[in-house]
């Protein structure tokens, strides 16, 4: 079995042989899943996250969930292993923060039990739900204090794997939507 080094450095050469406009077709086509998913619908609090660009494109899907009325809370690196979470108020109150990553200004956001979806990014998923993320243990840290909430991951297609190796401290999806 590849460690999770490798798996990360597999994803990544995979990843530079499509264009910036196909993945951005990909992601339309995961969007577009995602909004006719029924635990989207029906949640009223979703914890996003802002793509950089590698990643599943969701500056549409945030604008378009905060219109049907959702709260919509997104992270906020704090330290090297930490992020907390923060209301999306707007685009004009995103500024770059830690690794470029486009993160609200907004009040700081503590209710957790009120979070009732969790869309998360990844480099990779396999089919029994668990997640290989950038390598920082951000989302398994935060993830633990949510396990009530309900968790998709969203990735391309050629992200998703057979077998990620895992550790005790991974958590993992309840659903991961991808395209194809
Ligand atoms: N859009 C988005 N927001 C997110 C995450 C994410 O994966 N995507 N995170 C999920 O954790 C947290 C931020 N974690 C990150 C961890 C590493 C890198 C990163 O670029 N790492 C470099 C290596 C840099 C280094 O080792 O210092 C890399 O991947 O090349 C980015 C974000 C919180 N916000
Ligand atoms: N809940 C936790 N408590 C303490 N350490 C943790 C926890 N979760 C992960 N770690 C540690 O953090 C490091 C990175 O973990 P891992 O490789 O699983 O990150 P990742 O899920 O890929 O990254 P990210 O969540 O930032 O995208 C590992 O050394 C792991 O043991």
């Amino acid at each position: 079995m590849c460690s999770k080094r490798e798996l990360r450095n597999h994803i990544r050469n995979i990843k530079r042989q499509f264009t910036k406009q196909q993945l951005e077709e990909l992601s339309l086509e995961i969007i577009n899943r995602i909004k006719t998913n029924p635990q989207f619908n029906k949640a009223r609090t979703i914890l996003l996250y802002c793509s950089l660009p590698d990643e599943v494109e969701t500056h549409e899907l945030i604008d378009f969930a905060c219109k049907e009325g959702k709260q919509i809370l997104l992270p906020k690196v704090i330290g090297n292993t930490i992020m907390e979470i923060r209301k999306y108020t707007g685009r004009k109150d995103m500024i770059a923060g830690a690794y470029k990553i486009m993160e609200p200004t907004g009040d700081i956001f503590t209710d957790y039990d009120s979070i009732e979806l969790a869309i998360i990014p990844g480099m990779a998923f396999d089919t029994q739900g668990n997640r290989l993320g950038r390598g920082k243990g951000y989302y398994d840290r935060f993830l633990e204090k949510i396990p009530g909430t309900y968790k998709i991951g969203l990735c391309f297609h050629f992200q998703i794997l057979d077998n990620i190796p895992t550790e005790h401290t991974d958590i993992k999806m309840n659903e991961v939507l991808t395209d194809g």
